[in-house]
This record gives structure tokens, C-alpha cells and sequence, in this order.
């Protein structure tokens, strides 16, 4: 059995709203998968879902084989999930609440070193005696990270855990994350950095109001998107702009533009072409790949939160 997560035929129905309408993938082990989608797609409802924390309306969801709801315990058990929020009892201190999650598991000393190992890893060390209430909100988000790893979970998910966090403390998660990944450990990421993404995850799945829009790894993801991008500084009114050129412009700063050629129908000499019977100058220019954003918008189809 090499799949970590798998999902079949799942829906959750808020009252009317229907949050997940259909959802079907797995998870290999070992994969660094990437889950995205617009404000309200459902990737949290999803997660939530594969931690038990929400009941599916239709459909199942198993974590290393075992059911999230018939197997609760077992499936928790495999799952550390790192949520947006600490939900904590402020008087404890981090080692505390560490140790607490710990029994909550069932494990007693001899998860101590482990414990220990996480506060170093993550430098929490100045802090383990100090009560969570006084922490930053970056120090928190350690805790965060964990509590979620305290029992040394095979698969681990992380909900947007960037979010609001300065560069410093978004590449050290980063390379914690990545150091997990390289140890074995199954990784399912949301974010809204889709940079962050593109950068991480071996495979993508876009959500998009309780569907997915697409899933697929990311190279060929982004080889979807039949586009590149023509940048360009002319000189001259950009009034001029003849029309066949004017139709590809997706982005104009003052004499900046951005193309969006066709792969297939637009090439880069007929523009330059165009532009110069117009009696416009190229004084700059540059091509580009599409990011993983571009081609996020094109399936989506509207701009992305
Ligand atoms: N407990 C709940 N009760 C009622 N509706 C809910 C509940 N949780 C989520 N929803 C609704 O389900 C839909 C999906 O929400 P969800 O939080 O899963 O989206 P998301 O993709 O995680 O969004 P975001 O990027 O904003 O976190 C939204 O319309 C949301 O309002």
C-alpha cells in the first residue's frame, strides 16, 4: 500500500452549501503535495475531513489505509496536521503543552527526547518554559508545528502555516519542511504563496468551489498554460499601439508592457514587426515562463485571494 491519503467520491454539506462536491485523489507516501484554490475552494473543509474534525456528508477518506471515521483513532494517529491557529490553554508553558499532546497520543517518557529534539529543531529552547500566552505570534507558530509533529506523524499537513509570517521565519519552516520531506515524511501543503508551491510541491491539486479543477505534477501543470510572456519598453505614444498587438497585452506600466503570446499562434518577430510599422521602438525586451500563478488564474478563472 504506497498511498498515504486517499479520497473517494467525498462531499460536505454545511445546510444548503455544499463545500466538497465530489472530491476523488490520492496521496502517494513519501510526495510533497501541494493543495490550492481561491478563498472558500474547500481545501480546508478537505483537511478537516482527514482529520476527523468534520464528517464527510458522502464518501471516504483513509490516511495510510485507515478510515477517518470507522478508524478514527488510528488515522489520527498518522495525521499531524498544523492548523492556522493555535487553540491552547495559555497558562501552560510550550514544554507543557508539548507534553500534554504527547500523552493525548498515548506516549509517556520515552517520547521525551523526541519532545526535546523538536524544541531544539525548531529553537523554541529560550522558550520552553515560558507560558505560550507570551509568545510572538512567529514563536507561536512554532508551538504550532510542534504539536502537530509531537507524535511523530507519518504525514504531515500544514494549513497555509506562512500566513502572516515574516521571510526569516517562512524560510527556516521552509527548510524544516523540506528536511521532513527528506526523512520520509508525507507532506500536503495549502497555501495562498503560490511561489511557495511552485518552489515545494512535487504534485498540485487546484480546488475551486468544492471541485477539482485540476490535478497533475507541477511541470506539467504549468506546461498547460500555452503561453509565455513577451515583456517590452517601447518608445513612442503607446497609443499607437496597432491593434493585433494591443490585444495581447495583459500588464501596462506606463511604456512597460506585457505580452501573452500564444505558443502556437503569436511569435515574438511578427510583434516586433507590427510595432515597428506602427513606428514604435522596442528599447527593451525580455521573455518569460509562466509562473504556477498564471496558470492558477487561467484554470480558476478569476483572480486568485
Ligand atoms: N463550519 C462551517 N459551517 C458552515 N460553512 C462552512 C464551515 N466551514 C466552512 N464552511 C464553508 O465552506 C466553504 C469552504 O470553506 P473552506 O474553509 O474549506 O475553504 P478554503 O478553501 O479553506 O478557504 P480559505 O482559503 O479562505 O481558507 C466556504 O463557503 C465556507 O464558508
Amino acid at each position: 500500500m504506497n498511498e498515504a491519503v486517499r479520497v473517494e467520491g467525498l462531499r460536505k454539506r454545511y445546510g444548503a452549501l455544499e463545500a466538497l462536491r465530489g472530491i476523488d485523489l490520492a496521496i502517494g507516501r513519501g510526495e510533497f503535495f501541494g493543495l490550492l484554490g481561491p478563498n472558500g475552494a474547500g481545501k480546508s473543509t478537505l483537511i478537516h475531513v482527514m482529520a476527523g474534525l468534520a464528517r464527510p456528508t458522502q464518501g471516504r477518506v483513509a490516511v495510510l489505509g485507515h478510515d477517518v471515521v470507522r478508524d478514527y483513532r488510528r488515522a489520527r494517529r498518522c495525521l499531524g496536521v498544523v492548523p492556522q491557529e493555535l487553540v491552547y490553554d495559555p497558562f501552560f508553558t510550550v514544554r507543557e503543552i508539548l507534553e500534554i499532546q504527547s500523552g493525548y497520543f498515548g506516549l509517556g517518557r520515552a517520547n521525551r527526547p523526541w519532545i526535546e529534539e523538536l524544541i531544539e529543531t525548531l529553537s523554541l529552547a529560550d522558550k520552553a518554559d515560558t507560558n505560550v500566552q507570551a509568545l510572538s505570534g512567529g514563536m507561536k507558530r512554532r508551538v504550532l508545528i510542534a504539536l502537530a509533529l509531537v507524535h511523530r506523524p507519518p504525514v504531515v499537513v500544514l494549513d497555509e502555516p506562512t500566513a502572516g509570517v515574516d521571510v526569516e521565519l517562512r524560510q527556516a519552516l521552509w527548510q524544516f519542511v523540506r528536511r521532513l520531506h527528506g526523512d520520509g515524511h508525507t507532506i500536503v501543503l495549502t497555501t495562498h504563496y503560490l511561489e511557495e508551491a511552485e518552489a515545494l510541491c512535487e504534485r498540485i491539486a487546484i480546488l475551486d468551489r468544492g471541485q477539482l479543477k485540476a490535478l497533475d505534477r507541477k511541470e506539467a501543470l504549468l506546461a498547460r498554460y500555452p503561453y509565455r510572456l513577451l515583456c517590452l519598453t517601447v518608445d513612442g505614444d503607446p497609443a499607437r499601439l496597432p491593434p493585433a498587438v494591443a490585444a495581447l497585452v495583459v500588464a501596462r506600466e506606463g511604456s512597460r508592457l506585457t505580452l501573452r503570446l500564444n505558443r502556437l499562434d503569436h511569435r515574438v518577430g511578427d510583434v516586433l514587426e507590427a510595432l515597428r510599422a506602427a513606428g514604435l521602438r522596442v528599447a527593451d525586451l525580455g521573455t518569460r515562463e509562466p509562473s504556477l500563478e498564471e496558470v492558477f488564474l487561467e484554470l480558476v478563472g478569476r483572480e486568485a485571494a
